[in-house]
């Protein structure tokens, strides 16, 4: 459900994988056009889709018959669509999020907002997160994945489902730790471009994603995560991937505000989802619910949304109080 790039791209990982698809877009001339010509131009260009995906903007089309249920929709959409869709869900589907954020307002993760919305029991949610920017897959470069269920069953299904030969999941039953480290690795990632467009070396970049990811990680560990997670692919993995690549839609985001680029500015000007604009607000909230300090989250908070400039979270972050890096 969803024909970004993302959800694209896992399309053909799970076509390639053998495992029939049916892409549900949401705009029904992308949908002709793209299963027409196999190729989906408004997101991906490169990737032309084998005949294994069907793609269509019925949604009880979409959904008819599935034993899996994948939704890769932007994250503060999701309610809405879920509400839309609760009708057509197949009985027993495994429901998987292919996204990472964290809803405004409710400060729920997005398999909190799928039990709540779908009404099916936590052993039933699934999220795959990892080091995936969609075009390396799309391209068909080797990468692997955190598939994370509670149930044994129901992680191995969805693991088997999307098991290509240049896409490798590996299976967890950390939930809120791969989903933590999906959200909050987006406004590390926004810090990170910044950097970069301030000129900054390898130092500082390096200094902001380790320091991120111990951020990452004292939340994770509060709501219960499972703190090896944050080692594994969805946590450092994914963390590397984002920061460093300059395909990544947040990095690049974080680029752009550095060249003193408006919020709306940069919006206006792509039709591509980055996360961590709005949920470095929903993230900060979570943080402060349960008490945990995340100072590169609220400076970067700082600066989409209380008018800071990169000089001044530079200037925050390090006149802080020194402290022991365990805590
Ligand atoms: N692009 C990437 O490399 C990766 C993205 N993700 C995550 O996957 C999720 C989806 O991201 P992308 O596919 O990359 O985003 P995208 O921006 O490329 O595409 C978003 C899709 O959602 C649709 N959409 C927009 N508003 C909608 C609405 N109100 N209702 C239904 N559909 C709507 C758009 O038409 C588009 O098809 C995000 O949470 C992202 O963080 C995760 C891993 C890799
Ligand atoms: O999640 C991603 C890679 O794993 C994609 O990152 P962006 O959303 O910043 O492009």
């Amino acid at each position: 459900m969803g024909s970004g790039s993302w959800g694209t791209a896992f399309a053909a990982v799970m076509a390639d994988a053998g495992t029939d698809v049916t892409m549900w877009s949401r705009r029904p001339e992308l949908a002709e056009a793209i299963e027409t010509t196999r190729v989906n131009d408004d997101y991906l260009p490169s990737l032309r889709l084998t005949d294994r995906v069907h793609v269509t903007s019925d949604v009880a089309e979409a959904m008819d018959g599935s034993d899996i249920l994948v939704l890769a929709v932007p994250s503060q959409t999701l309610r809405e669509n879920l509400e839309g869709w609760r009708e057509h869900i197949p009985d027993g589907a495994p429901l998987v999020s292919l996204m990472k954020g964290i809803e405004l307002g409710t400060l729920k993760r997005m398999t909190e907002v799928m039990e709540e919305v779908a009404e099916v029991p936590a052993d039933r949610v699934v999220v795959v997160s990892g080091p995936n920017l969609a075009k390396e897959v799309a391209d068909k470069q080797p990468a692997a994945a955190v598939v994370a269920a509670s149930r044994h069953g129901v992680r191995s299904k969805v693991a088997e489902a999307c098991a290509a030969p240049y896409f490798r999941p590996y299976t967890n039953a950390d939930v809120v730790g791969t989903e933590i480290a999906g959200a909050v690795k987006n406004v590390i990632a926004l810090s990170v471009g910044m950097a970069h467009g301030l000129g900054m070396g390898e130092n500082s970049t390096a200094t902001l994603l380790t320091r991120g990811l111990a951020e990452t990680a004292r939340l994770g560990v509060a709501l219960g995560a499972d703190p090896q997670t944050f080692l594994g692919l969805a946590g450092v993995g994914d963390m590397m991937a984002t920061c460093s690549s300059r395909l990544s839609r947040n990095h690049q985001f974080g680029l752009a505000l550095s060249e003193g680029k408006t919020v709306e500015e940069i919006t206006a000007a792509t039709n591509q989802t980055a996360e961590g604009v709005k949920s470095c607000r929903s993230i900060l909230e979570l943080a402060r619910s349960v008490h945990v300090d995340m100072p590169i989250v609220e400076g970067v908070h700082a600066i989409l949304h209380e008018g800071w400039t990169p000089d001044e979270m530079v200037r925050a972050l390090m006149s802080r109080s020194r402290k022991s890096e365990r805590v």
